[in-house]
C-alpha cells in the first residue's frame, strides 16, 4: 500500500492567541514546536520512510516539516515548498481575535467565514502592506493569482491543480509522501480526495499535528484514511478548534 500523510503544523504563536492568521506568517510556539516532534516520534514507531515531503512558504508549516523529518533522521530527504500550499487567505479578519469577532458579529457569522465553502471575508485593500504582492517571497507568482482573501473554494482552485500534477502523480515513483501545510489547505484537499460535500465539509476541523494518514492502491485509488493517534483524544481536539470561532 502506498501512502500520503497530512499534517497540519503544531500551534502557532497566534493558534495560542486565538487569532485568524492566514498568510500571516507567524512562527510556532514552544508548545507547537512539542506537537511538532511527537508527530516525527510516532511516525517513526509506525515505521514510516518517506520519500519526499511538501509544505507551503509559511513558517509554522516549514518548521513543523523540520521538527518531524529530524525526529524521524530523514532530514536529507527531498523538500519541496509550494505557495499553492499555503493556508486560506483570511482577508480583513487576520489579526482579529476569533471569539471577539464572534462577540461582534455572532458565532453563526464567524462560522461562515471560518468554515463555508464560498464565501469569503472581505479582502483586504489593493494597498494595504499585508497584500502579498509587497512581499518578496511570492515575486514569481503572477499578480492575478495572489489573493487577498479566499473562500475555500477559492483555497482548492489552487491548490488542487498543486496537487494533480505535482504531489499525486510523484506517488507512481514513491511509496510514502508527507504533505505539511495548515487547517484550511488540508481540509480543501481531504474534500478533494473523500469527494465531501460543500455543506458536511464545515464541520471537519484539523486538530495541529496529529498525522492523517490517506493509504492508495498500485492503481493509486484511495483505499483507506485514518489519523494516527487516540480516536477519542482527537475528537476532543477537534471540538476545541471548533469552538475557537464562538462567544466565550
Ligand atoms: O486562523 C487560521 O488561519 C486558521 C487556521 O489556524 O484558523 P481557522 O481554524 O479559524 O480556520
Amino acid at each position: 500500500m502506498k501512502s500520503i500523510v497530512l499534517l497540519r503544523h503544531g500551534e502557532s504563536l497566534w493558534n495560542k492567541e486565538n487569532r485568524f492568521t492566514g498568510w500571516t506568517d507567524v512562527d510556532l510556539t514552544e508548545k507547537g514546536i512539542q506537537e511538532a516532534l511527537k508527530a516525527g516520534n510516532v511516525l517513526k514507531e509506525k515505521g514510516y520512510v518517506f520519500d519526499k515531503a511538501y509544505t507551503s512558504y509559511l513558517k509554522r508549516a516549514v518548521k513543523t516539516l523540520n521538527c518531524v523529518l529530524d525526529r524521524m533522521d530523514q532530514d536529507w530527504i527531498p523538500v519541496e515548498k509550494s505557495w499553492r500550499l499555503n493556508e486560506k487567505h483570511y482577508g480583513m479578519l487576520q489579526g482579529l481575535n476569533k471569539s471577539e469577532t464572534a462577540e461582534k458579529y455572532g458565532d453563526e457569522q464567524v462560522l461562515i467565514w471560518r468554515r463555508s465553502y464560498d464565501i469569503a471575508p472581505l479582502p483586504l485593500p489593493e494597498d494595504d502592506p499585508r497584500n502579498p504582492r509587497f512581499d518578496i517571497r511570492y515575486k514569481d507568482v503572477p499578480d492575478k493569482e495572489l489573493p487577498r482573501t479566499e473562500s475555500l473554494k477559492d483555497t482548492v482552485d489552487r491548490i488542487i491543480p498543486y496537487w494533480k500534477e505535482v504531489i499525486f502523480p510523484s506517488l507512481k515513483t514513491s511509496n510514502q509522501l508527507l504533505v505539511v501545510a495548515h487547517g484550511n489547505s488540508l481540509r480543501g484537499i481531504i474534500k478533494y480526495l473523500k469527494n465531501i460535500s460543500n455543506e458536511k465539509i464545515v464541520h471537519l476541523n484539523l486538530p495541529t499535528a496529529i498525522p492523517y494518514v490517506f493509504e492508495f492502491n498500485d492503481d493509486l485509488k484511495l483505499m483507506n484514511d485514518y489519523f494516527l493517534g487516540d480516536p477519542e483524544e482527537i475528537k476532543k481536539l477537534m471540538e476545541a478548534v471548533a469552538n475557537q470561532g464562538k462567544k466565550k
